[in-house]
């Protein structure tokens, strides 16, 4: 069974964050484990607190792991302040995953600010650089780049931005654009657009969260870049369409179980 690392912070409803990541993980049959980054007591209306997690032990959490347990991929998500942006730059340089998904979180569906500024510069200029794949939406891709984003152009120019920034390849998601939530993936040499049709629902809690989750399974399980990226919006779509409305704000996706591309077309 191949192995997979998070690195975010924990959502108490259990729809964003650590929680979508593990389970994103378990649906495609990837061993899950995890860094915990920040503790958020959170709902589907609202982030209520954070506390930050003491860098040392965040340092500890990553060095437990890797000098244990062999880590097939890494997938970091929300790290909320400079000085943990930092230590997890620190500890992925010493123990230089092969892949590293980053999902540079900014703000919940909620609106709660999960990154401080001053986090921005150190993410740009330490995590940037050693990321397989970065995956903002419009807004983070607007803030790590300075451009602005409406026109299929600027979609372009952003992800040229982002990886003069150092980033290997990036994935700009469509889902805060107008129209249907295409994606755009540079892989530093060529475009390809990854198109998807709106699912008209108010449950997209942890949808960025379960995306880059599914990717950075199906990069532990073997798949290549462009057809992680393809596969995991399968998923994600399906995800959404089977979201569940608990709660009274933005509901969890349904992290069902994912086939494998053979079992998938043996079952249609
Ligand atoms: N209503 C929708 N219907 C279908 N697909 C969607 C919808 N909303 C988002 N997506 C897709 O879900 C994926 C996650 O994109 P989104 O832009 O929501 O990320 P995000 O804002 O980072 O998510 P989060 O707020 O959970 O961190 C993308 O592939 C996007 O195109
Ligand atoms: C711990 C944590 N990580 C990530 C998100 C972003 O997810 P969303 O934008 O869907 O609220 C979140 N709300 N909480």
């Amino acid at each position: 069974m191949k192995k997979a690392l998070t690195i975010a912070g924990s959502d108490s409803g259990g729809g964003a964050g650590i929680q979508a990541d593990i389970k994103t993980f378990s649906a495609h049959g990837v061993f899950g484990m995890s860094v915990i980054t920040a503790v958020t007591a959170q709902n589907t209306m609202e982030v209520r607190s954070v506390q930050a997690i003491d860098t040392a032990i965040i340092t500890d959490q990553i060095a437990a792991i890797f000098e244990d347990i062999h880590v097939d991929a890494v997938k970091i998500g929300m790290l909320g302040s400079k000085e943990i942006v930092e230590t997890v730059a620190d500890s992925l340089t010493a123990f230089s995953p092969a892949i590293a998904i980053l999902d540079p979180v900014m703000i919940s569906k909620s609106g709660h600010h999960l990154l401080d500024e001053r986090a921005v510069t150190a993410l740009k200029a330490k995590l940037l650089p050693l990321a397989t794949l970065v995956t903002p939406n419009v807004p983070e891709a607007e803030v790590l780049t300075g451009l602005s984003i409406r026109t299929e152009q600027d979609f372009y120019k952003a992800c040229l931005s982002l990886t003069e920034l150092g980033s290997n390849a990036v994935l700009l998601k469509g889902g805060h654009a107008e129209g249907n939530p295409n994606d755009l993936f540079y892989d530093g040499t060529n475009f390809h657009w990854i198109k998807g049709e709106r699912i008209d629902t108010k449950n997209t809690h942890g949808t960025g969260c379960t995306l880059s989750s599914a990717i950075t399974s199906n990069m532990a399980n073997g798949l290549s870049l462009r057809e992680s990226i393809e596969q995991a919006k399968l998923y994600i779509s399906e995800a959404i369409r089977n979201s569940f409305s608990i709660g009274a704000g933005h509901g969890p996706v349904h992290h069902f179980h994912s086939f494998s591309k053979k079992e998938r077309s043996e079952s249609l």
